[in-house]
């Protein structure tokens, strides 16, 4: 467990705050050394000598704001404080003083203050308790309008820190420092046009405190490189075979969506693993053929609307056969028998697109009860509501922790902070993802990419949560390359396939 994994809530962050009080660190102290840490890094970004306005807030982050006032003062930039507030807290007045007495420049009336370049926005962090009003309200829509580079302490102020829903109004950072542990509202999706570029400080709080308050594994963890390391099937052993590396039964595809069935075939080829079958309705096989010559494409009977009306499996083999079955993109809702019969089996199973759209006509709750074996839900928004009408998931990590535990299923919502919750409520939050996968088939393309790393795992005693949490992860990750190399613009799903194997070489 890596800090960087570790998400907090305000109340948690106090009480590890308080752990650290009580064993003896006097809060000056940790004042000074975050706020150090803070103007180390302002010092890399801010070219020296130009001008820093500093907002200050009547707590400790405005505490550590002086500090940095005072810091930035002596590093030589030139620095004014904006500080309208009539009571500060003890050891922020302190500082405020100081400031004063070092003949930094310091202002209570907005229309009285200098230009600057770059703003430190040290107003509020996980202090704040109520909706921002006038006029420190009015004062941060100012200084938004000025569009300038702005760097908030631990979070844009007038965000809620567990929620990340804006309080009245919030800062619109370009860059937040997050101190100590990252706080659970900067993972939610209502916060993302506030933060910026996120960076976590990290001020050496001692993983005893850490476990004390949040035990030994915290239950909303953010998904690293780390979770990834540790969950993929890699190295390889030297001595292995294609079956020894998964089986995956890809079931997708119809005449109306056959490029579905090939996107989710690209994506679970990047995946490595072993053997790969793709059951598609007979008229669309030549065409699979054609885009995965290492495949076993399985032809099968179709409907008149061009659906899969029944899985043809080759001779001797039955769905026992797989060791994961990964359903549903491009099938269309004729294809429910299907749905019904996989639901049904033993094998691990990973339910995307349509299949979920049948799942929830089928009733999701009733139909997957009888279900003991792993299963894998990966809606978006829309297939969220459909299978789920009752979850309000305007917070997510709630809506997944309720659907995971109603189904006994790992459920994926799909977003810009994708959110996997097990049926115990341990959440995975993908932290980075880029809007440029917001596209029709860069789904598909995570469901096999998702059904080949649990082909290869699913034996090897893994968390679920972690292979989903992995998936989601290696998919965005390839997303946000590809963006920066072809622009937000540049990512259709095709290339997004030829992206995923840049990601794991780069690791
Ligand atoms: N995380 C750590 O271990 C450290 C945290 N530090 C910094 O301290 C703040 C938290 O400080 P705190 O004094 O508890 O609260 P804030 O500074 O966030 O400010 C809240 C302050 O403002 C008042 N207030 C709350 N809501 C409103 C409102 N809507 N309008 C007006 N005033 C409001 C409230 O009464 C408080 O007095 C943390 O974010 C870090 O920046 C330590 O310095 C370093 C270690
Ligand atoms: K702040």
């Amino acid at each position: 467990m890596t800090k960087e994994q570790i998400i907090v809530t305000s109340a948690q962050m106090r009480d590890i705050e308080g752990r650290i009080f009580a064993a003896g660190m006097p809060v000056a102290a940790l004042m000074e050394k975050v706020a150090g840490l803070i103007s180390d890094r302002l010092q890399v970004i801010i070219p020296k000598g130009r001008c820093v306005g500093i907002l200050v807030g009547p707590g400790h982050n405005g505490g550590d704001a002086l500090v940095v006032a005072r810091e930035l003062h002596f590093r030589g930039y030139q620095v004014w404080i904006y500080q309208p507030f009539a009571k500060l807290k003890e050891l922020t007045n302190q500082h405020f003083q100081y400031a004063q007495n070092l003949g930094i420049s310091c202002f209570q009336e907005l229309d009285k203050l200098p230009n600057c370049d770059f703003l430190v926005d040290g107003l509020f962090g996980f202090g704040l308790e109520r909706e921002i009003t006038d006029p420190i309200a009015s004062a941060i829509n100012h200084f938004n309008d000025w569009n300038k580079p702005i760097f908030s302490i631990d979070l844009p102020s007038g965000l809620h820190t567990d929620t990340g829903e804006v309080l009245g109004t919030a800062i619109r950072a370009t860059h937040t420092f997050c101190l100590g542990l990252w706080k659970q509202g900067l993972l939610q999706e209502q916060a993302l046009e506030y933060i910026g570029q996120a960076k976590l400080i990290d001020f050496d709080i001692p993983l005893a405190d850490i476990h004390a308050v949040l035990g030994e594994v915290p239950k909303i963890k953010r998904i690293t490189k780390t979770t990834v390391i540790q969950t993929l099937p890699l190295p390889r052993p030297p001595v292995t075979h294609k079956y020894k590396a998964g089986h995956l039964l890809l079931i997708c595809g119809s005449e109306r969506y056959a490029g579905g069935a090939i996107l989710t075939g690209l994506g679970a080829r990047s995946s490595g693993v072993g053997m790969l079958s793709i059951a598609v309705p007979e008229s669309i096989k030549p065409l699979l053929v054609s885009h995965l010559p290492e495949a076993l494409i399985i032809g099968c009977p179709e409907t008149e609307t061009g659906a899969i009306s029944q899985l043809k499996l080759p001779e001797r083999t039955d769905l026992s056969s797989f060791t994961a079955i990964a359903c549903g993109p491009g099938l269309t809702k004729d294809a429910t028998p299907i749905v019904e019969q996989v639901i049904n089996s033993e094998v691990p199973l990973i339910l995307d697109a349509d299949a979920l759209n049948i799942l929830a006509e089928l009733g999701t709750i009733s139909t997957l009860q009888k279900r003991q074996n792993t299963t894998i839900l990966t809606p978006h928004t829309g297939e969220f509501h459909r299978l789920f009408p009752d979850i309000d998931f305007q917070d997510r990590v709630k809506a997944v922790q309720t659907a995971a535990s109603q189904t006994g299923a790992v459920v994926l919502l799909k977003g810009a902070r994708t959110a996997i919750s097990n049926p115990q409520g341990v959440v995975w939050i993908n932290p980075e993802s880029t809007p440029a996968l917001a596209r029709g088939g860069s789904g598909d393309v995570l469901t096999g990419l998702m059904g080949g790393i649990l082909a290869q795992v699913v034996n090897k005693q893994v968390n679920i949560e972690n292979v989903v949490a992995t998936a989601a992860w290696w998919h965005s990750q390839a997303g946000i390359l590809a963006a920066k190399e072809r622009t937000e613009l540049g990512v259709d799903a095709f290339t997004l396939t030829q992206y995923l194997m840049r990601i794991l070489c780069d690791m």
